[in-house]
């Protein structure tokens, strides 16, 4: 009788037993890696809630407040703005491409409208902070004298500007240059890209690997909300928003480019009527790291 009360016990521990080592086996194959999936969702939901805190603005505001800065009631001229702009981007290849003592020089590719402006005025910061920048200006605007004044400027620091006919292909090349600032197109750009700035991207877009880009803005031949449309398009290794970032942005790939925003001229007020918050800048830094 006492015998098999024993067994029954001994079949019931039996049975806990194996009942707790099936529970164990299934959190482990099982719940392991749903907890998994469901944590790294949660990331990835983070990651977008960033994103949405970057407070991407489409190009529709960005213009308008563009507009307000350079209006009546705020009356930024837009040189203002393009000199804060530039200094921005020279801050950021300052920050990322230190200058070497056997490496300083910098090419800088200029386009006709504002964002070859704010290459220009790059240009004439780096050369204040150490570099050999030259630049290549191959379709020069005659819109306002301004541009003009800009390349006496750049005379004057004895930055070499080079016109569409001359060897600017020579400074492609690692061992003499530490990275090239793409200032031909921002948010203007209307595809199909047009020559000779089709053949200049065929050629960034074959050397990027080796002589890292740094993007004005929007990487020349991005649309300002879709991102890389144009074939061949560049990948940026950093990449300057100014004022805000716009919705191309999303496509950036952080695993590629380092994501900047510059520009640094709106007041917290004006950010939070446009709803979008002001960048957390410290210091005197003109630029933030995203
Ligand atoms: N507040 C700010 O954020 C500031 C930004 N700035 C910079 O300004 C640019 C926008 O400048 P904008 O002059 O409006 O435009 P772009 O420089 O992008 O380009 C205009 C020129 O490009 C030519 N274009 C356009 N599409 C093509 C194409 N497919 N092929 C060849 N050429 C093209 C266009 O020529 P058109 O004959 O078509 O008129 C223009 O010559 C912004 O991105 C910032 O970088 C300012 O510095 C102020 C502050
Ligand atoms: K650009």
């Amino acid at each position: 009788m006492s015998s098999r009360r024993g067994s029954r016990v001994y079949n019931c521990v039996v049975v806990v037993i194996c009942i707790a080592l099936f529970i164990r086996l299934s959190v482990i194959f099982c719940w392991t890696p749903y907890c998994k999936s469901v944590l790294q969702s949660t990331l990835s939901n983070d990651h977008s809630s960033n994103m949405s805190s970057l407070r991407v603005v489409s190009s529709k505001l960005a213009a308008q407040i563009d507009q307000e800065l350079m209006g009546p009631k705020i009356g930024f001229t837009l040189q203002q703005l393009m000199e804060l702009a530039g200094l921005s981007v020279a801050e950021a290849v300052q920050r990322e491409f230190p200058p070497a003592a056997t490496r300083k020089g910098v090419l800088i590719v200029a386009g006709p409208g504002n964002n070859g402006g704010d290459g220009l005025v790059c240009a004439r910061h780096l050369k204040l902070f150490g570099y050999d920048p030259v630049v290549y200006y191959p379709k020069r605007s005659s819109r306002t004298e301004f541009y003009g004044q800009l390349v006496k400027q750049l005379d004057f620091f004895n930055v070499p500007v080079l016109s569409e006919t001359e060897n600017w292909t020579q400074y492609l090349n690692p061992d003499r240059t530490l990275c090239v600032v793409d200032a031909i197109f921002g948010f203007s750009f209307k595809p199909p890209m047009r020559e000779p700035f089709a053949e200049i991207i065929k050629r960034l877009h074959a050397v990027q690997e080796s002589v890292p880009i740094v993007a004005v803005d929007i990487p020349t031949g991005w649309d300002v909300d879709a991102g890389p449309v144009e074939k061949p398009h560049l990948t940026p290794k950093v990449f300057v928003s100014l004022t805000a970032p716009k919705p191309c942005t999303n496509h950036i790939d952080p695993a590629k480019t380092v994501h900047y925003v510059g520009g640094r001229f709106i007041p917290q007020e004006f950010a939070q009527q446009h709803g979008f918050e002001q960048f957390d800048y410290k210091g005197v830094n003109q630029i933030l790291k995203l």
